[in-house]
């Protein structure tokens, strides 16, 4: 079996894992690894507000469990297990972290939050190996998280009692069982499914993969693909069982936390020194470029939409439809299949699912337009990072500001650019707070329309108006759905600056503040908060720019990006909420959506002293 040469690692090992958790158990012993259960006396009591982020609560959980059954262990007998497991499990809503119900009301409160809506499930997993030195046990720990999103259908009163009274919310984060009868709540799952019932198991295999994989004949294997990166998954070890490094090796903190097998033991013998383990990762970095500029080409080309409907074609036929040589075709095309982009039958290449979903450059979910705005504009705008870097934020484009109304075209592409990825969330934004109270809303840069879409979906009496430049409202037609926009749906030029803002009880900026710097924030949200009756709302979507270290990565892109912008600036989540109370708006509510790619935020209009 695939998993073995991983979970192989641990089989000579004493293995506890720290739960009381049945599907955990199963999980783990489904996938062939053999330990012992030692549930956790652990009080998951953490402060959650103390912590940057929901995940960063469930990782710390799941350690203090580990920690605290490996302490217990060590104390019995002076003898600590060789690895303890801990794992928790939260669900988050509204900026809310929703744990086990501890009575049928709070179920009830907690289904409720999620009726109709998205939410993410955080499973945050600690694996700790043991050891004792001088008489103390030693630990080392290697922690993940994993998110799944989750989104729940509207649901009748009646249907949640009907699942409360079957028992099975009340030992269940978020008070559901995706598992069981909770999954007829489910309307759809985005990540790992089994995150969600408790146990991430994938990433635990690719985490036992950087722990344990020594380096050997695999690394060979890794460096002949020298064009596109290496995809590192664990199914990779499937062929070198037998060639572990010997894992009673100590275990050093590697980056990030993370643990490598030592050669101690090899040093002893004399035998000859391993080489440092393979940095795939660290390769795979160094050539990520390669692999998004062939993604950007065959984007360019149409590949995906040749590709698209139709059964396999050979490398010849896409090169004819393509326009491009035969040899240079076969070679993107390859090179799309490693990417997962696209499949190789004996029939020839066809799109993946997701190719087709969101490459080909038609259907609701398409990204053409954003990859082509990243080939045309940023890919260019990237080659400047280090002038960004020497000399400061915006200094790239050399005091340029691009113009996006400067042609038809560059407007219609970053336009098309803005509607892929405001399609993508725009549900999430408009269902990750009630915005029932509100009957009528203004998105400021509206562009498209296609959260005010969203908006006049969810809230049958909500009216929405987009406001946004006439050089943009003047292509909005051909991104309306069916070609003509909502009843409740109207477009006005304008610019949010120097004109009257349209009458709204909610005025939305979603991705518009970090394009400012500070003056030009201040000058809006005053306006704004001039119109804005008490009572009223302000709803901002934005990518932060994060300053805990463990959740850069995430948002790196964006904190990247607004270093090479011609102007405006990232700010955190904790900035935006400044922001908005400096402008008089209280009771802020926060959320993320979209794997925490989006930050939002909910503000309520005071009334002036
Ligand atoms: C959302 C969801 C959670 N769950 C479960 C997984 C976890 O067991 C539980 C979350 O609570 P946890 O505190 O993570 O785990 P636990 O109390 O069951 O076990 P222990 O603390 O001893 O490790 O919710 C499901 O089984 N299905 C689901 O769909």
């Amino acid at each position: 079996m695939a998993l073995s040469p991983v979970i192989g690692k641990l089989l000579h090992k004493r293995v506890v894992l720290a739960s009381a958790s049945p599907r955990r158990r199963e999980i783990l012993s489904q996938a062939g690894l053999r330990f012992e259960v030692v549930p956790s006396r652990f009080k998951e009591t953490l402060d959650k507000a103390s912590f940057p982020a929901p995940y960063a609560y469930a990782m710390e959980t799941a350690k203090q469990k580990a920690l605290e059954v490996a302490a217990r262990m060590y104390q019995k007998d002076l003898r600590a297990p060789d690895v303890v497991i801990g794992a928790d499990t939260i669900v988050t809503v509204g900026g809310l972290i929703l744990e086990k119900p501890v009575d049928k009301q709070d179920a009830y409160r907690m289904l409720s939050m999620l009726n109709g809506k998205e939410h993410s499930v955080f499973t945050g997993v600690a694996i700790i190996h043991c050891c004792s030195k001088g008489g103390q046990l030693d630990t080392d720990v290697c922690q993940f998280h994993e998110e799944t999103t989750v989104r729940f259908s509207r649901l009748s009163e009646e249907l949640l009692w009907e699942y409360i009274d079957s028992g099975e919310p009340m030992d269940k984060a978020g008070g559901y069982g995706i598992q069981a009868l909770g999954g007829m709540l489910v309307e759809y799952v985005h990540g790992d499914f089994l995150n969600v019932v408790g146990f991430p198991l994938n990433h635990f295999c690719k985490k036992l993969v950087e722990l344990y994989y020594p380096p050997g004949r695999h690394d060979v294997r890794r460096v002949k693909h020298d064009s596109i990166p290496a995809v590192d998954t664990f199914e990779d070890l499937s062929d070198v069982e037998g060639g572990g490094s010997d894992p009673a090796g100590g275990i050093k903190g590697g980056p990030g936390g993370q643990a490598a097998v030592g050669t101690r033991g090899a040093e002893a013998n004399g035998a000859v020194e391993s080489p440092p383990p393979f940095p795939a990762d660290l390769l795979g970095l160094i050539d990520g470029f390669k692999a998004s500029k062939a993604l950007f080409t065959a984007c360019k080309l149409k590949v995906f939409d040749v590709l698209k409907d139709e059964a396999p074609l050979k490398a010849a036929e896409v090169a004819g439809r393509i326009d491009a040589s035969v040899c240079g075709t076969g070679r993107l095309l390859d090179a799309c299949v490693a990417l997962g982009l696209l499949e190789k039958t004996d029939g020839g290449y066809r799109n993946t699912e997701v190719a087709s979903r969101h490459l080909a450059s038609d259907g609701e979910y398409s990204l053409h337009g954003l990859v082509t705005r990243h080939d045309d504009h940023t890919w260019e705008l990237f080659t400047r990072l280090e002038v960004a870097v020497r000399q400061g934020p915006n200094a790239a484009a050399g005091g340029k500001v691009e113009d996006p109304a400067q042609s038809q075209q560059t407007t219609l592409q970053f336009m098309r650019a803005m509607h892929g990825l405001s399609k993508l969330t725009a549900r999430r934004v408009a269902t990750a707070f009630d915005l029932s109270r509100f009957t009528s809303a203004c998105d400021l840069g509206g562009c498209t329309g296609a959260l005010a879409h969203e908006l006049a979906h969810e809230y049958p009496r909500m009216r929405v108006t987009v406001f946004d430049l006439p050089d943009v409202l003047e292509h909005v037609a051909c991104f309306q759905p069916g070609g003509r926009p909502s009843e409740r749906i109207s477009f006005v030029p304008g610019d949010f600056f120097k004109d009257s803002l349209p009458e709204a009880e909610l005025y939305v900026l979603s991705r518009i503040l970090h394009d400012w710097p500070d003056d030009q924030v201040h000058a809006l949200l005053g306006r704004l908060s001039g119109r804005c009756k008490p009572g009223g709302g302000v709803l901002v979507a934005e990518e932060t720019v994060d300053e805990d270290p463990a959740a850069a990565r995430s948002n790196l892109a964006a904190a990247l990006s607004l270093l090479v912008r011609p102007r405006g600036r990232g700010r955190s989540g904790a900035e935006y909420r400044d922001l908005l109370e400096q402008h008089g708006f209280r009771d802020v509510q926060v959320a993320a959506v979209a794997g925490g790619a989006l930050h939002l935020l909910l503000g309520t209009r005071a009334s002036p002293p």
